[in-house]
């Protein structure tokens, strides 16, 4: 083989490789997708990206990709890092697959450039598209496990002022929420918009998450971490179009079948009540901690206990098998909001111990 036939099969022993490896680390996101966080858009956007790599590489001739193939002949085979051979967890595999996709996307792109423009043009296109695709996949993982771990979440409204109520937050979360929803019915569009685009501002560097109650175009306008939605609002399939797979979805539930039908819905979390007698809002009947006991039979997706919670009645939620609860009126009516956070978040924490509900 002379200089040139050699460049020439080494190019096409590398768009092999490189297409290899990117169909490979496709199907493994797509599995973690579908599997793992069990996601019906984000699997079925992966799967298209797939698809549209096989379509790019139609423009590569298989014969001439098979005939330059020589596994036993490549010096790369036998290097393997450290890292290659730990992975800590199933998104650790995933993050690990996306890198190496991207990757060879980069060399399909580069290479395919020699054999024809527009091949280089195809890939680009994938390797784009990709970048999207896996920042949604690592955002949506890393609230799912921060969300794993929250126990106190608390409702919070607009304030007196955008000021007033970003410090309250912060406060807040510097005390130990690990959730905080703005919710508040007085303000109008143009207002709850800003109040919330500074509150999620304010907790972006935090561990706290950050959700808005009732609106899911608010939610995704100002990139919260979730929303909220009751029974009388969008159904929680449409919200879900309307957030994308990577923010949180939370359902208020009143029975078991609504249980069963947020879990069917997708979503991520739910709140459970009204437990008791609530200061922030009225209601008729009360499912109080029967339900919750049912509740906790009937899923595994983080539960918060909601309605007239406060350190006087947390006992009874603590004993219908709950430790997470969210909260409004014990926190934000108390003289000292920040402890009385500190307070059940240790009270909650201690329950975790026990149950992990
Ligand atoms: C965590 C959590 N649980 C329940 C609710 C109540 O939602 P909804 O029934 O839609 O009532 P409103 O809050 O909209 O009055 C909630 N907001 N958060
Ligand atoms: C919005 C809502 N939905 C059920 S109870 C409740 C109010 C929670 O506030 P509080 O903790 O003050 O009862
Ligand atoms: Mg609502």
């Amino acid at each position: 083989m002379d200089g040139k036939e050699s460049t020439a099969s080494g190019v096409w022993r590398i768009l092999d490789a490189s297409l290899n490896r990117a169909s490979e680390g496709l199907r493994t996101i797509e599995e973690y997708a579908r599997f793992v966080l069990g996601d019906p858009q984000l699997s079925e956007q992966l799967k298209q990206l797939r698809h549209q790599t096989a379509t790019a590489a139609e423009g590569l001739p298989r014969s001439q990709l098979l005939a330059a193939r020589d596994t036993p002949g490549d010096v790369g085979t036998a290097i393997e890092t450290p890292t290659e051979t730990e992975r800590v967890d199933a998104l650790a595999v995933a993050i690990a697959a996306a890198a190496r996709v991207q990757q060879s996307l980069r060399c399909l792109e580069e290479y395919g450039k020699i054999v024809d423009s527009g091949i280089g043009r195809a890939f680009e296109a994938c390797r784009y598209r990709s970048y999207t695709l896996f920042a949604t996949l690592e955002q949506l993982s890393q609230r799912r496990d921060r969300l794993a771990d929250c126990q106190l979440y608390v409702l919070v409204d607009g304030g007196d002022s955008i000021e007033a109520m970003t410090a309250t937050i912060a406060e807040l979360a510097k005390a130990g929420a690990d959730l905080i929803q703005l919710r508040d019915k007085r303000l109008n569009d143009r207002e709850l918009y800003e109040h919330a685009a500074a509150a999620a501002a304010t907790l972006r560097p935090s561990r706290c998450l950050f959700i808005v109650n009732d609106r899911p175009d608010i939610a995704a306008a100002v990139h919260a971490d979730g929303v909220h939605v009751g029974q009388d609002e969008l159904p929680a399939t449409v919200v879900r179009q309307i957030i994308g797979p990577e923010r949180l979805l939370g359902v208020s539930t009143h029975c078991v079948a609504q249980v069963e039908q947020a879990v069917s819905d997708g979503a991520d979390y739910i709140g459970c009540g009204p437990t008791f007698p609530s200061g922030t809002k009225s209601f008729e009947a009360f499912p109080g901690t029967d339900f919750l006991r049912d509740a906790a039979a009937t899923t595994t997706l983080p539960s918060f206990a909601i309605g007239g919670i406060g350190a006087e009645n947390l006992e009874y939620v603590l004993d219908a098998g709950f430790s997470r609860v969210a909260v409004a009126g014990a926190i934000t009516r108390s003289e000292s909001p920040a402890a009385m956070v500190a307070e059940l978040k240790q009270r909650l924490l201690r329950q975790d111990e026990s149950t992990n509900r």
